[in-house]
């Protein structure tokens, strides 16, 4: 590792790049099973906060690993590696003043601590998208739960690679008796709630 690096402090900061756009930024964290919701409570989520004027960028992790993380496997070593830099990017992201918005399925308590470590306190909103196992299987929309179960497909979260569920999430979504919109609904409000938005 090469260590004659300087960090270089710019005129313009992250307070400057933020009053800009007149919002706090932040990274609101969903993590859960592959067909929890992720996903589409993200979606609903962005447009929301669209229309309320604010300035986001949503994070996805069949589209990151498409391209910046095209490198990588479902080990742990890679999903370590996925979210690693996926933290750093949101790091640099709220840097640039927006409200990044993720959604990957982020199995490891460590590399979720992680992002929280780089960031500020109040920064880090971690989503639990607490749909269980069964439910996610029975949505299945993608086939995947299917071709896991066959052997198809190996190291598949919740099926044959762990995950550890959030032990204190700044928000629970609980799937049952809320439709999707519900939760965005539910997320909009709580992270106005915390004063994260106005
Ligand atoms: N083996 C295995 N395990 C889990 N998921 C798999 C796997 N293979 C492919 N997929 C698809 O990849 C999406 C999860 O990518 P992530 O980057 O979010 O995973 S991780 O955070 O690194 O664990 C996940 O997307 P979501 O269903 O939206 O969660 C799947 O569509
Ligand atoms: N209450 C709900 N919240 C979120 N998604 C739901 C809900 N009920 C049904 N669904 C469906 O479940 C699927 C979740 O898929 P997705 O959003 O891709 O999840 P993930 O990104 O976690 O894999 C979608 O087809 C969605 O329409």
């Amino acid at each position: 590792m090469e260590n004659n690096i300087v960090w270089h402090q710019h005129e313009v900061d992250k307070r400057r790049r933020a009053d800009a756009k007149g919002q706090k930024p932040c990274v609101v964290w969903l993590t859960g099973l592959s067909g929890s919701g992720k996903s589409t409570i993200a979606n609903l989520l962005e447009k929301k906060l669209a229309d309320n004027g604010k300035h986001t960028y949503l994070l996805d992790g069949d589209n990151v690993r498409h391209g910046l993380n095209g490198d990588l496997t479902f080990s742990d070593k890679d999903r370590v590696e996925n979210i690693r830099r996926i933290s750093e990017l949101s790091k640099l992201f709220v840097d640039s003043g927006l409200i990044v918005i993720t959604a990957f399925i982020s199995p490891f308590k460590s590399e979720r601590d992680y992002c929280r470590s780089l960031l500020e306190q109040n920064e880090f909103v971690e989503v639990f998208v607490d749909t269980p196992l069964a439910e996610c299987e029975k949505r299945d929309p993608k086939g995947l739960y299917q071709k896991a179960r066959s052997g198809e497909i190996t190291d598949f979260t919740g099926i044959s690679s762990p995950y550890e569920a959030p032990e204190s999430p700044e928000i629970t979504l609980d799937f049952s008796g809320q439709s999707a919109q519900e939760s965005a609904e539910q997320l909009f409000t709580q992270l106005k709630q915390k004063g994260l938005i106005d």
